[in-house]
């Protein structure tokens, strides 16, 4: 296939988005500035880079047999890594991924070995149309562009790797998440059974186990049953990336193809390596499978683990609510995971009800006066003489800072450290009764740690096998520097830059939290005008793409809700 290549400028708008910015509700367009004055409008919802970031290098090859053309546009950022913009018919958008041939010239591939296997090769269609995308939107209005798209994760018909040939290895970083141990079993399996792949190693203990610490050797027989145990065989860590010194080791090794599994710290230090590798032209292929128990990363459905969390959670909620409910004025109080996004709380919560309140990060809230905490306590005290109270780690942070005056402290990987809102939510509403003189009975449970340490529940199992599956495939068929994850329900191959460029946060002014709101009948913490300031930006966008709107910045958020008295 011939590429015709043109160096061009991308001239986009540089004002800073804000959340209030109707802008956000539809696609940008940028104006490709192309040579001979030729301009041309794509549509690119999320690319807002601030007004200090380089000018965007924009590359366009046409393909003149399928007469499609492909923008590449570097940010001049590591992370902010090469988007690979394909647009299509009525504002159809594909980010697509890396592909070998991008950069490693006169590769030679092979038919899928999958096409002679017993199991698969009856399947009619078993293998991916190189033209199947997956629409990161559904809900759409009759007018509207089909907006973005993501390559369908799957087998293809041509692999770029002979089994004899492949060296994969598989690493796990940042904290644990109940699935680990499948995941690693599915890519083992995976590589063995469908590809007929036999070396595949183990790093031990995260990204600094690739340059200070041993290899396992990972095979079918050694990962069998590995998934009924919680953590991870491999051992994980924070902090110590390092990408020369761990593409070094990849390369003095030999190996051709990476998985990396874990949260957004671990995806932005993915892409990294992948920048590094594509760097230096080597034919490696670097696959993310995200993991987070908080469900905080963007664009896919949820992420592994996320659905056994929320089951455990509600031993911890029961209990609370056995004890609260057997003692009069008992109050039973919950500590769940969550460090930026309460979606762990609300699920939950939802799932239990037999919770009263439930506190995320999202959603400020204040203690003292009119709809504040304490008023609801006394409240529910009075109507049913027990309730039940679940906190997500990272809410009302800023009231504890506001207390402690502590200074920022950052873990090994540069997360900051949270204050423990658990105890500190216990201690005031003890207070607070106190100083009332009610007598009252708090029962505080933390159950995070044991929460996210035991093995995971038989749908998750299923989930982690599709999410190796799909990275074993995409990497078989030369394919790298992608995120796989389920968006809409089909699994996709989704570029690093999408997955690590903000979190999936719970948007408190969509049905989901309105669904919470009535079921604990809780306050909302909110003062009248900012609810109708959020419901205005709420109305139809003008490109009528209505859902997976989750990716608020928290400081937008607050901004929007300064309900605090
Ligand atoms: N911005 C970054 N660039 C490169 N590596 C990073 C980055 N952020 C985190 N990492 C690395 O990713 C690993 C896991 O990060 P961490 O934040 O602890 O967990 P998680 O991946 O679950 O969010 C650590 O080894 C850390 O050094
Ligand atoms: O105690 P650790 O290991 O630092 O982990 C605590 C953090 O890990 C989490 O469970 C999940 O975070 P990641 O998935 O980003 O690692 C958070 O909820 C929590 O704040
Ligand atoms: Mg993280």
């Amino acid at each position: 296939m011939r590429a015709a290549r043109h160096q061009f400028l991308a001239q986009q708008n540089r004002r800073e988005p804000r959340i209030s910015d109707p802008r956000l509700k539809r696609p940008q367009m940028i104006t490709l500035k192309l040579e001979h004055n030729f301009q041309r409008q794509i549509p690119c919802p999320y690319i807002s880079p601030p007004s200090s970031s380089p000018p965007t290098k924009l590359r366009h090859f046409f393909h003149p047999k399928s007469n499609i053309s492909r923008f590449t546009l570097s940010m001049g950022n590591p992370t902010d890594t090469h988007l690979n913009l394909v647009p299509g018919a009525a504002g159809f958008l594909l980010e697509d991924i890396p592909h070998f041939t991008d950069y490693v010239h006169d590769l030679p591939s092979y038919p899928n070995p999958l096409q002679d296997h017993p199991a698969y090769s009856v399947v009619k269609q078993y293998f991916v149309d190189e033209d199947d995308t997956v629409p990161q939107k559904v809900v759409v209005h009759r007018e509207s562009p089909r907006g973005v798209h993501f390559r369908r994760a799957g087998p293809h018909q041509k692999v770029y790797f002979k089994p004899e040939d492949v060296n994969a290895c598989i690493v796990t970083c940042g904290g644990l998440c109940p699935g680990l141990n499948t995941v690693i079993r599915e890519i083992v399996c995976g590589l063995h059974h469908m590809y007929g792949v036999r070396k595949v190693l183990g790093i031990d203990g995260g990204y600094r186990g690739f340059y200070a610490r041993n290899t396992v050797t990972l095979t079918p027989k050694v990962v069998d049953d590995i998934h009924k145990r919680g953590g991870t065989i491999l051992g994980t860590s924070k902090g110590g990336h390092d990408s020369v010194k761990i593409v070094d080791r990849i390369q003095d090794r030999g190996i051709n193809q990476v998985y990396i599994i874990g949260g957004d710290g671990t995806q932005k230090g993915a892409a990294v390596i992948f920048e590094e590798i594509r760097r230096r032209g080597l034919k490696v292929a670097v696959a993310g499978i995200p993991k987070t128990i908080d469900n905080d990363i963007p664009v896919i459905d949820k992420s592994f683990g996320f659905d056994t969390a929320v089951e455990e959670a509600q031993r911890a909620i029961n209990a609370a609510h056995v004890e609260s409910q057997s003692i009069r004025n008992g109050i039973g109080l919950v500590k769940l995971m969550g460090r930026d996004s309460g979606f762990i709380a609300m699920h939950a919560t939802l799932a239990s009800r037999d919770v009263d309140c439930c506190l995320i990060p999202e959603s400020p809230f204040y203690l003292e006066g009119r709809g504040g905490l304490y008023e609801y306590i006394e409240k529910r005290l009075r109507e049913n003489e027990h309730m039940v109270i679940v906190i997500a780690e990272g809410a009302g942070q800023e009231l504890l800072s506001k207390s402690s005056e502590s200074v920022d402290q950052l873990d090994a990987s540069g997360n900051k450290l949270l204050q423990d809102v658990g105890p500190w939510m216990s201690h005031k509403i003890k207070e607070h009764f106190a100083k009332k003189k009610t007598p009252i009975n708090l029962k505080y449970i933390d159950p995070t740690y044991m929460i996210r340490a035991i093995p995971s529940i038989a749908s998750d199992n299923v989930y982690c096998t599709l999410l190796a599956h799909a990275a074993v495939h995409g990497a078989m068929a030369g394919y790298t520097g992608f995120a796989v994850g389920p968006v809409n329900g089909r699994h996709a191959y989704i570029p690093f830059n999408r997955i690590i460029e903000k979190q999936n946060k719970v948007v408190i002014t969509d049905r989901m939290w309105a669904r919470l709101l009535s079921s604990t009948n809780q306050p909302s913490f909110l003062n009248p005008r900012h609810i109708a300031e959020a419901n205005k930006e709420k109305h139809p966008a003008a490109n009528g793409l209505l859902n997976g709107e989750n990716c608020k910045d928290r400081k937008s958020m607050s901004e929007d809700n300064p309900s605090m008295p």
